[in-house]
This record gives structure tokens, C-alpha cells and sequence, in this order.
């Protein structure tokens, strides 16, 4: 019987999963590698030929979806509901394979409660952010035991071993309320995560230096050993976007590194006065710019924006602050909704990136050599600031005031300092340092490659 390690993914971090089960195949080809999800597409079945896809039903919750809590809490209950067919599934395969680990996104923690006890399978964690994110999960339950209150009710910080110290404020939502179910989902798998086969991590050691020293030492936390913890970063960095797109062919008359990047990821959304604030900003800065805009979310006084996708067109004459297009034509280009991320960032033009702080953008942006402007707007994006800056020391942070909004002379002065050749210039020479340092990390005898060895010998 041929080996094989199954995995277990989540949709929204499917791509980076992906990529491991590629990298796994690399490092042991003579293992195999299985996906388990819902409803596997045509395209990714044809786009991973070395991956063996298997349909799981897609189901939907009975109750519901009324909040973003709710939303991420369906993320941990649907595959509650498929469990069974997970198990029978996983019966099936092993009729023909010797299944060696089975690797679930952190988000399908209770297939981790319910095939523990059944199977006599080596259960690893995927997890789909860095060291400082992963830190901060493994000391949840401590957390929990340790306050009484919600964490949006405390003014406190977060103090981890090996991680910069992250305001309560700053934490993600789905920490923030104990009375929601969501918040028990994090701290259960958490608890889980000590009990793992081990835990891997989109990162790479020299990009979080402190946090991964901390996870090594096994000391991060605090009653129990760490589980342990590969980092096998960056991943699903697989080059520039081959389709042609108008904004670079623009990009290709702008001069080296003179260009900011504007992009919130899959879901961000502004409200209409946060754009217009924004664009009298980008416009005072005098900078190039090249903005992917999405339309603004309903109106309300801030932006955080958290459900628009990348279907829904803007109109930009109604968007903008009059004059805005006409006065920055010269030095602005406009993408309405979906930009080519990598091939914008990999653009010799590109000089600067203003995030959301989304994970893979951070590792997009810095396996491109781009220093960054932190400007987060939901899930853990405001954490993943505080370690931009603060771990990674890979880019700026804009100011929010108490309701989220920037100001428009804030954003100015942070767009200034970012792409200033002398204000800007110790991210830069940071981010370029961490740009070969991922080159190295991947190559044969680096930390990522070593680590991906250390992995697949586990399996054995
Ligand atoms: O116009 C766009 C917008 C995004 N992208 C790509 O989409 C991905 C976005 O990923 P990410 O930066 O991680 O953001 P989200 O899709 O918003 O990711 C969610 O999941 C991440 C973990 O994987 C979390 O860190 C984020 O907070 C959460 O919002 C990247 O590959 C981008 O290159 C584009 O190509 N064009």
C-alpha cells in the first residue's frame, strides 16, 4: 500500500494549504498527498495534478449567518456537521493507503475532538498565519483562565513569551466577546493544538525571530510544552501573474520604485467617507500610486468594512472628492476591484504597499522586497500590524482614532514617510534583508527547507 498524508483544509486559507501538500510531494515524493474538502472546483483539481482531491458533501448550517462572529463561527461548524463524512471518508482511503498524518486547518479543530479518539492517525495543525499569531493562540487557554471579563471590556495587553506586547484592543474580535460561541471555538483549539502531532507554520525564522526562538525553546507557553512546530514559510508565493492587465503595462512607465500600492485583500471595504479622506491624502502626498478599488461598504462613520467582495464594481466619479481623478491622472491608476497582487508587487515600479495586514499580502509583500503601511480592518489583521512593525519591523503603521478612521493628514504623513528616500529608509533596507532572507530559507540546507525535511521524517 502506497503512503499518503491527507489534508484538511479550510477554503479560505486553501491556497496556502495547497501549496504544503506541493511542498510535501517535493520533499517525499514517494509519499502521496489527498485533499479532503467540499466541492473541490475543476480549476484546482487541474491546477494541482500532484494532489489527489476527494468531494466532501457541502453543507450548510440549519441556523442563520446574522454577524461576522457568526460568519467565522460557521467556519468551525460546518465541518462539525461533516465529521462523519470525514471519518467514513478517511476508512475508505485507508482501504488502499497507509495514511501517514492527517493535516486540518486550525479552523476544522473538531475533527480534531472527534477523529482523536476514533483513528490512530498523527493529527498535525495548519496554521495559516505567522509565529506572534500562532503564539497568541497556544496562550489562549492561559488567557482565558487568567481574565474573567471580555477582552473588549479590559484595557489591558497581551503579553506572550517571544511576541511583541498587543494592545486588547487590537486583538481580533472573535477573542474579544466571551459570550459568543466563537470565543470557546479559539480557546478549544488552542487547548487541542498542545495535544497535536505537531503544528505548521506559514512563516519562516528569520522574519520572526523572537516569536519562533520563543517556540523552539518551548517555553512560549507557560503549563505544558509546546507541541512541535514547523516552519515552513513563506508558501503560496509561486511568482508573478501571468495575465496581462492594464495597470502594468502602466507600472512599466513609472519610474523604479516610485509607485505605492493600494490593496485590502479579498473582503476589504471602506466606508464612503474613509475613501474620500483617503484619496485627499494619497492627493496631498504628491506620491504615484496605484489604487485597487473596491465600492464603498454602506454608510456608516468608519471603515472596517467586512463584506463586499471583489464582484461588486465601483463607481469611481461618485466615490472620489471632485477633481481627485482629473488632479492625480498624471501620477494615479485606478483598478476597480480585483488587482494582480503578485505581479504588482514584483513590479520594479512598486515602491511602497499599503496593507490589511492579511497574512499572505505580509509574505507577498516581503518575498518582493516591498516595505509596507499597516492599515488593518478586521479578523487578526490588527495584531498582524503590531508584528509588521513591531517583530517583523517590515513597514509603518497608519493612526486610527477611537472609531478606526484616519485622517487624511495622517494618512498623507505615513504615505510621505514610507515612500521618503530617507524617511523610509530603514524599512526598506529591513524588508530588502528579509526579501534574500526568504530566498535562503527556502533553498536547499535553510530553515524552511530543513524544517519541511524534519516534517515529512515525522511522518515516518
Ligand atoms: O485585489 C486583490 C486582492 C487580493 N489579492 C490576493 O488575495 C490574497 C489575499 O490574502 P490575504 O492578504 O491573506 O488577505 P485575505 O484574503 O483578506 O485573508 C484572510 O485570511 C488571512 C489568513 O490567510 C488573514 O490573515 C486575513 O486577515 C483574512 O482577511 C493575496 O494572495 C493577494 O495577492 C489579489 O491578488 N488581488
Amino acid at each position: 500500500m502506497e503512503d499518503t498524508v491527507v489534508l484538511y483544509p479550510s477554503p479560505g486559507h486553501l491556497s496556502s494549504m495547497l501549496e504544503l501538500g506541493k511542498l510535501i510531494v517535493k520533499h517525499h515524493p514517494s509519499v502521496s498527498v489527498t485533499c479532503i474538502m467540499s466541492n473541490p472546483s475543476t480549476e484546482i483539481v487541474s491546477a494541482n495534478p500532484s494532489i489527489t482531491f476527494i468531494p466532501l458533501p457541502k453543507l450548510s448550517l440549519p441556523t442563520p449567518i446574522t454577524s461576522f462572529l457568526d460568519l467565522v463561527a460557521s467556519f468551525f461548524e460546518i465541518p462539525n456537521l461533516n465529521n462523519p463524512n470525514l471519518y467514513q471518508t478517511l476508512l475508505n482511503v485507508s482501504k488502499s493507503s497507509n495514511i501517514k498524518a492527517l493535516v486540518i486547518d486550525f479552523f476544522c479543530n473538531p475533527a480534531f475532538e472527534f477523529l482523536s479518539s476514533r483513528l490512530d492517525i498523527p493529527i498535525y495543525y495548519f496554521n495559516s498565519s505567522g509565529a506572534c499569531g500562532f503564539s497568541i493562540f497556544l496562550y489562549l487557554p492561559t488567557l482565558d483562565k487568567n481574565i474573567s471579563k471580555s477582552l473588549k471590556d479590559l484595557d489591558i495587553v497581551v503579553d506572550v513569551p517571544g511576541v511583541p506586547k498587543v494592545p486588547s484592543k487590537d486583538m481580533p474580535p472573535v477573542l474579544c466577546d466571551r459570550s459568543h460561541r466563537v470565543y470557546q471555538y479559539f480557546v478549544d483549539t488552542g487547548k487541542n493544538m498542545f495535544k497535536s502531532a505537531g503544528v505548521i507554520i506559514n512563516t519562516f525564522e528569520l522574519l520572526e525571530p523572537n516569536a519562533v526562538k520563543a517556540l523552539q525553546e518551548r517555553n512560549c507557553s507557560l503549563n505544558e510544552p509546546t507541541p512541535p512546530v514547523y516552519f515552513v514559510g513563506p508558501l503560496a508565493i509561486t511568482g508573478e501573474s501571468k495575465k496581462e492587465h492594464e495597470c502594468l503595462t502602466w507600472l512599466d512607465s513609472q519610474p523604479s520604485s516610485s509607485v505605492l500600492y493600494l490593496c485590502f485583500g479579498s473582503m476589504g471595504v471602506f466606508s464612503s467617507i474613509q475613501l474620500k479622506e483617503m484619496a485627499i491624502g494619497l492627493e496631498k502626498s504628491g506620491v504615484r500610486f496605484l489604487w485597487a478599488v473596491r465600492a464603498p461598504k454602506l454608510d456608516g462613520p468608519t471603515q472596517a468594512g467586512k463584506t463586499n467582495t471583489r464582484s461588486t464594481e465601483p463607481c469611481l466619479e461618485s466615490i472620489f472628492p471632485e477633481g481627485f481623478l482629473d488632479g492625480t491622472k498624471d501620477r494615479g491608476f485606478i483598478v476597480k476591484s480585483w488587482a494582480p497582487q503578485l505581479a504588482i508587487l514584483n513590479h520594479g515600479s512598486v515602491g511602497g504597499f499599503v496593507t490589511h495586514c492579511g497574512w499572505k499580502s505580509i509574505l507577498e509583500a516581503v518575498c518582493a522586497g516591498v516595505p509596507m503601511l499597516g492599515w488593518p480592518l478586521y479578523a487578526e489583521q490588527k495584531m498582524n500590524r503590531v508584528f509588521l512593525v513591531e517583530e517583523m519591523k517590515a513597514g509603518l503603521g497608519v493612526r486610527a482614532d477611537k472609531d478606526d478612521f484616519v485622517s487624511a493628514g495622517e494618512f498623507e504623513e505615513r504615505v510621505v514617510e514610507l515612500m521618503n528616500a530617507k524617511k523610509g529608509e530603514a524599512v526598506r533596507e529591513r524588508v530588502m534583508a528579509l526579501k534574500e532572507a526568504a530566498v535562503v530559507a527556502k533553498s536547499e540546507g535553510g530553515s524552511t527547507f530543513v524544517a519541511m525535511d524534519k516534517l515529512v521524517d515525522s511522518f515516518k
